[in-house]
Order: C-alpha cells, then sequence, then structure tokens
C-alpha cells in the first residue's frame, strides 16, 4: 500500500510571518482523520517555524533544495546537516526551476539526494519533459534518461526512502495540466522502469507524485489514476482552502 501524500512547493512565496500564522492556521483547520499525508516544502527560511509549530503533528514539511556539499566554505548554501537539524521529513531536489535556472545537472541532483538520504531525508525528486520534447514524441525517453542520470549511484536500500514528482514542464505554472491519462502513462513507465532497476516490490512501494497545474478542480481525476500518488503542488498550495481541497480530493491509499 502506497500512502498517498499531497506536498505543497511554496517557491519564493510567502514571508516567515505569514507563513507560520498559515501553519497555525492550517493546524486548526485540517481535518483530524486526514485521508492523505500532508506536506510543504517550504524557503528555508520558514523552516524553524515548520519545526516549532508543524513538528510531530500531521503535517510534514521540508525545503526545496540543499547543498551537494555537506559543510564548508560555500556562501549562500544550505547544507543537509541544517535541515536534519530542523527535523525536515522530505526534500524536494531536481526540480525543473532549479535544472533551468540554476544549470543543475543530473549528477548534481544525485549528489543532492545522496546528501539526504545520508541524513535520514527522503529525496522527492523531480523529473519531467519540456514541451518541445514531448512534441517531438521522446517524453518518456527524456524523463526516463532524467531518473536514471539522478539516480546514478544514489543507493536506495528500500523505496521508502525516495519520492518522485513528475511535473511535466509545461504544466508547471501554465494553468495546462496534462490529462490524468497522459499523467498516469507516464508513472506507470517510472513504475515499471524501477522493476527494472530494482524489483517489483520496489517499484510497487515508491511514490509518484504529479505536479503542474494541480488545482481542487482537476485533482481528483489526477489522483483517481492508479499510479498517481498524490501531487506536488506550487501555486494552489499557497491558498489554505485549495490546499485543504487538495487534501480532501486524495485518497488515503494506492494499492
Ligand atoms: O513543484 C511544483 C510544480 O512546479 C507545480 O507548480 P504549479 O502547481 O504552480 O503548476
Amino acid at each position: 500500500m502506497r500512502k498517498t501524500l499531497v506536498a505543497g512547493n511554496w517557491k519564493m512565496y510567502k514571508t516567515p510571518t505569514e507563513a507560520k500564522a498559515w501553519f497555525k492556521e492550517l493546524l486548526l483547520k485540517i481535518p483530524t482523520s486526514l485521508p492523505a499525508e500532508a506536506a510543504l516544502m517550504v524557503p528555508f527560511p520558514f523552516l524553524p517555524a515548520a519545526q516549532e509549530v508543524l513538528l510531530g503533528t500531521a503535517v510534514a514539511y521540508g525545503a526545496q533544495d540543499v547543498s551537494a556539499h555537506v559543510e564548508g566554505a560555500y556562501t549562500g548554501e544550505t547544507s543537509v546537516r541544517m535541515l536534519a537539524d530542523l527535523t525536515c521529513k522530505y526534500t524536494i531536489v531536481g526540480h525543473s526551476e532549479r535544472r533551468s535556472y540554476h544549470k543543475e545537472s543530473d549528477a548534481l541532483v544525485a549528489e543532492k539526494a545522496k546528501r539526504l538520504l545520508e541524513h535520514g531525508i527522503i529525496p522527492i525528486l523531480c523529473v519531467g519533459e519540456p514541451l518541445e520534447v514531448r512534441e517531438a514524441g521522446n517524453a518518456v525517453e527524456y524523463t526516463l534518461g532524467q531518473l536514471q542520470g539522478s539516480l546514478e549511484g544514489v543507493p536506495l536500500d528500500d523505496y521508502d526512502r525516495l519520492v518522485v514528482a513528475y511535473e511535466p514542464v509545461w504544466a508547471i505554472g501554465t494553468g495546462k495540466t496534462a490529462t490524468p491519462e497522459d499523467a498516469e502513462a507516464m508513472h506507470r513507465e517510472i513504475r515499471a522502469w524501477f522493476a527494472r532497476r530494482f524489483d517489483l516490490a520496489f517499484a510497487n512501494g515508491v511514490r509518484i507524485l504529479y505536479g503542474g497545474s494541480v488545482k481542487p478542480d482537476n485533482a481528483a481525476a489526477l489522483f483517481a489514476q492508479p499510479n498517481v500518488d498524490g501531487g506536488l503542488v506550487g501555486g494552489a498550495s499557497l491558498q489554505l482552502e485549495s490546499f485543504l481541497a487538495l487534501l480532501e480530493a486524495a485518497p488515503r491509499s494506492k494499492a
């Protein structure tokens, strides 16, 4: 059984003060019998407030990136030891905005995933093709290539040490969502890749989220697909009511 996960990615929105108030309000409004697991992936300066308010509750939290270096003279970087000290459960690696704007390679993403695993933090590894690749009919090949490269040398002893997020670049922040059928088709390919690389039990256990313009009005159809184990959600995770609606749209688990 895979527990469904709805993870908000706040990107570079809100302030620490706003975030702390939001976390508190969320805890007041979140249903006690929450079907899916909830998580918030927030900017680094929000993590102390997340730890103070969310630690020990039903809402997990984590960062949106991490340095590949453990520590040292790396101005502007944030280390995995800092994230572990702030009790992050998850952290995003390889988001397309970092791959594109910060030229992060698969090899760098793999190093970051390794650092997280070494410190007990679960990487949410993002993969997904740009529009021209999809239009050329190479979306599967491209996405599986990214997956392979971003997990090169990453020691994965169990499926619950990793979450994958399939985020087609053309669907991010554009209002264009992959159809539930297209998302399901890619998620099946990703799961089949894990079956080839590891085994069937690993493949059936690993959670694969969909990301790209997930909203309360399309979430239920996406999350109903057998291989879509929840979502990594940008814009629609920023408002409390829509984040709660997304959580309610998610089933408890997948077989
Ligand atoms: O990580 C989240 C994705 O980039 C999706 O963002 P979005 O829901 O605003 O399209």
